[in-house]
């Protein structure tokens, strides 16, 4: 199989069938002969897919609708490929047609059509001809117009124009160093050796960056538990939690437990955690995280956060709310993200979040400690539940670095869009 048709196969999953491009990127890993090739072209298309679309109703006489979704996948990586990686040899519009034939015979000629026709008249269909500044930058960084708006109202013009170019940018990517099983520079020595591009972190001490990070799942190191895939933003969720050894923990919504583990390596495995999910399916995600890791003396459970648990009731020191949230922050990592999300999805998940946090406070003892976080952008689920929990009359605000608050920019800040706050419970 080509890596063009192993690209096409993963993109059609995700969005046909609901796949996660990171995980459908994992399983052809070995197989691959360029996965930095695939890896691109998975994350382009996806990351460039309102405007590639966009391109290709101009070049279509078949309306966008009607065409198999197959046959619009090859499009939407042929029209890729030759704007976006300027690849402008006919080599790449025969492969695809060549795919074309294999996936629905009928439509060789269309692709073979669109994508000629495409090369001939590249940068007149390129341009995006729209008077409304969101909708052209919707167009533009593919993301969905409410969203798009969203973000705008929220932040302003500069910060959406950043931010989406961040999001559609080669992302770096950091490891959380196990700390049980190595140290940081031992690691990193390992890794170089093997061909990685390693620097250190910037905000987390525990955290390396890795520049070139395709294949990193399938090292000696990751499987041995040496390290954990973590962006800087969320290490930092932990450390500003700041959970002691022989303390009782409660990490509410903790699958597939990146924080979890990070919490159980932090207190060295000498504090009783409980991880809990409202997802049984997820619970093995955690485990495979603990065993991995060597972790100690986590307690998995399953139940809906949002429900008063009476055995809990002032039985925790701290408590983490990584709350369920839109995403938006992650939508570099994961750029299918911003396809699945709408406002009334903000508007549901923002009233989830308040109702875990109001059971969350209930299982923390007295000058116990309530950390809230989510991986998105936004005020509707971050600042308001903020001021929510602001209001509550046996909460104090801890500040964060002097403020009330901490809001990771992702352009500004080289990591996921990250929403970190603190109380104790008086
Ligand atoms: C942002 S993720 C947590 C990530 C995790 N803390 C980590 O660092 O790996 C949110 C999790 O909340 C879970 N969840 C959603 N609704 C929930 C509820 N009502 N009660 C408990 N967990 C819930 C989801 O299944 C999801 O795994």
């Amino acid at each position: 199989m080509t890596d063009l048709e192993l690209a096409f196969n993963i993109l059609y999953k995700v969005i046909n069938e609901e796949a996660k491009s990171n995980d459908e990127i994992n399983k052809i890993a070995d197989d691959a002969s360029n996965l930095a090739f695939i890896t691109k072209n998975v994350y382009g298309v996806l990351e460039n897919k309102i405007y590639l679309d966009y391109m290709i109703r101009k070049l279509s006489t078949v309306r966008l609708k009607k065409i198999h979704p197959s046959v619009l996948v090859i499009l939407e990586i042929g029209i890729y490929n030759i704007h976006f990686l300027n690849t402008k040899d006919y080599a790449i519009v025969n492969e695809l047609v060549k795919l074309a034939k294999k996936k629905n015979k009928r439509s060789s000629g269309f692709v073979n059509a669109i994508l000629r026709n495409f090369i001939r008249d590249e940068e007149d269909i390129a341009k995006i001809k729209e008077s409304d500044d969101i909708k052209s930058l919707s167009i533009r960084y593919s993301l969905p117009e409410e969203l798009t708006r969203y973000i705008f109202e929220n932040y302003g013009m500069d910060y959406t124009k950043n931010f989406l170019r961040y999001i559609n940018n080669e992302q770096v990517i950091s490891i959380r160093v196990n700390n049980l099983k190595t140290n940081k520079d031992s690691l990193r020595d390992l890794l170089l050796d093997k061909g990685f591009e390693i620097e250190y972190g910037h905000l987390s001490k525990n955290a390396l960056k890795v520049l070139n990070p395709a294949g990193l799942v399938n090292t000696s190191e990751f499987k041995e538990g040496l390290f954990t895939i973590q962006q800087e933003g969320s290490m930092k969720t932990v450390e500003i939690l700041d959970p002691k050894e022989n303390s009782k923990i409660l990490d509410l919504c903790a699958a597939p437990g990146t924080k979890t583990s990070y919490i159980g390596e932090y207190t060295k495995n000498k504090a009783d955690i409980i991880a809990n999910d409202i997802s049984k399916d997820k619970l093995p995600l955690i485990q495979e995280n603990i065993a991995r890791l060597g972790l100690e003396n986590i307690e998995l459970t399953s139940f809906d956060a949002s429900v008063f648990k009476k055995e809990y009731e002032n039985a925790f020191y701290y408590v983490l709310v990584d709350a369920p949230c839109s995403g938006l922050g992650v939508m570099g990592r994961k750029p299918e993200i911003r396809y699945n999300r709408t406002m009334d999805d903000i508007k549901t998940l923002a009233k989830l979040q308040k109702d875990i946090l109001d059971q969350a406070i209930k299982y923390l003892k007295k000058d116990g400690i309530l950390v809230y976080s989510t991986c998105t952008v936004g005020n509707i689920e971050n600042k308001d539940n903020f001021s929510y929990l602001s209001g509550k009359d046996d909460l104090n605000i801890i500040p964060i670095d002097g403020k009330n608050y901490i809001e990771y920019v992702n352009y500004i800040d080289k990591t996921d869009g990250f929403f970190i706050s603190k109380f104790k419970k008086i």
